[in-house]
């Protein structure tokens, strides 16, 4: 039992909440959490925080910018309502994929459900949403997009009576994605087209409406793309936040963009159990990092248990948009007759770890296993996995996985309760918590 200590959960991972809380055996605080009509979150604390340490437990999952701006707005409140100190505790971090460079993935993380994709063998590893691409059949929930942007350059509507194209500027004229000047007639849908090549190839991490590709042809044109990490580190402090508590940042160098304390607690400790218990002869097993970025994790690993290490060189200088849901995949390392163990720090779209499933099932290695600390999982994700040649996936519960497990059943979850409630107890009482840190 701990004293002195208030402990109130977010909306976004409320069976978390009631870990921690138990762990630390103590009544969740109480909160409401609610949104009016328009959609603004409305929160009011229901107990008092004056004089006391506080911790906000919220996850950047689901609906990551509500959540978000509940976990400032409650920030705020506890301060006005004189808590001594506020620490937020982000399991997983939002925007901390986007610190200093534009979030710029193929297969964007996708909110609109694929219909048809119940039965696995009907199911292709393409993104749904998909990236619009030249010449690709659109895909379920694409509705129009840059086809339709195409439809609207056609002839009909930019011509005037006598078949000929307006000047550029003209009223009529204004056609979206056209080079000021004349243009003649007869290389119109050409040129539209490679425009429109050109102006995907410089979006591909996104999904573009019309109006994002009216901005593209402009030779010369660079699009400034907002370091949204940044400004959440310094909302999330100007709201209040004395400390942060989250787990394996996909940048540990996005501590540097606070100016109060950040502990960035390790999933490692955990996936290295499983592997000890769970994988039989994991002696002889080789890890495997999915892609270069991910490589001081899964070599932290290899080191720790003496094991074996492999690479999967992701390719991401394509030369064709085409080229960029295909982008290659390289294996440096031998995992023939051998169990491989892919370890990352989270799946999104889950693109990565399916495609570097397949290569390892094709390089020889007779099971694959997927260890991640944050299985976010969004769009077809479940799909794609249940549909891929992964034979387990094994993430932690920083964000909700009831949902996902239900629909997964390569899907293992490991509890990341105790953890934060330890991290919370050792900064309650002031006591170090780099055991926490621990790599080995
Ligand atoms: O499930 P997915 O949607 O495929 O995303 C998962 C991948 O994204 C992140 O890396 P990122 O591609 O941002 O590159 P980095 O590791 O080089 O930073 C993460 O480390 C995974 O490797």
């Amino acid at each position: 039992m701990v004293r002195n200590i208030v402990v109130l959960g977010g909306s976004s991972h409320p069976q978390l909440n009631n870990r921690i809380c138990s762990h630390l055996g103590i009544p969740p605080a109480k909160i409401v959490l609610a949104k009016f009509s328009v959609g603004e979150t409305r929160v009011e604390i229901g107990e008092s925080v004056r004089g006391k340490d506080v911790f906000i437990i919220q996850s950047g999952g689901g609906k990551v910018n509500d959540h978000l701006m509940e976990l400032l707005i409650t920030i705020s409140a506890c301060k006005t309502a004189s808590a001594k100190r506020v620490t937020a505790v982000l399991p997983l971090f939002p925007y901390s994929r986007q610190s200093d460079i534009p979030y710029n993935k193929t297969g964007a993380p996708l909110t609109k459900a694929p219909t048809n994709f119940n039965r696995p063998d009907s199911y292709t590893f393409e993104s749904r949403p998909q990236t619009p691409n030249p010449g690709t059949p659109e895909s379920v929930g694409l509705n129009g997009s840059t086809d339709g942007l195409l439809k609207r350059l056609s002839k009909s509507q930019f011509e005037d009576q006598n078949g000929s194209l307006p000047p550029y500027g003209s009223q009529k004229g204004r056609y979206p994605g056209a080079r000021p000047g004349p243009m003649k007639r007869s290389n119109t849908s050409d040129s539209v087209k490679s425009e429109v090549g050109e102006a995907r190839e410089r979006n591909s991490s996104t999904q573009m409406n019309d109006d994002a590709l009216s901005f593209a042809p402009r030779a010369g044109y660079k699009q400034w793309v907002a370091q949204a990490g940044t400004l959440v580190a310094d909302l999330l402090t100007c709201a209040g936040a004395d400390h942060i508590i989250t787990m394996d940042l996909h940048d540990p160098q996005y501590q540097g963009f606070f100016d109060i304390p950040v502990d960035n607690l390790y999933g490692r400790p955990l996936l290295k159990k499983y592997i000890q218990y769970s994988i039989p002869d994991y002696k002889s097993a080789v890890i495997v990092s999915p892609d270069a970025g991910g490589a001081k994790r899964a070599t932290a690993i290899a080191d720790a248990f003496g094991m074996d290490f492999a690479l999967i060189h992701k390719e991401r200088r394509p030369t064709r948009i085409t080229d960029r849901q295909n982008a290659t995949m390289m294996l440096v390392g031998d995992v023939a007759n051998r169990v491989a163990i892919l370890v990352d720090d989270l799946a999104d779209t889950s693109n990565t770890i399916t495609r570097a499933a397949k290569l390892l099932k094709k390089e020889g290695a007779t099971k694959v296993y997927a260890l991640l600390t944050h299985g976010i999982l969004s769009g077809d994700a479940i799909e794609r996995i249940n549909a891929s040649a992964l034979d387990k996936v094994v993430v932690t519960n920083t964000i909700p996985q009831e949902e996902n497990q239900s629909r997964c059943p390569k899907l293992e979850v490991l509890d990341v309760g105790t953890v934060f409630a330890e991290a919370i107890r050792r900064v309650h009482h002031g006591e170090s918590i780099s055991v926490l840190f621990q790599y080995d």
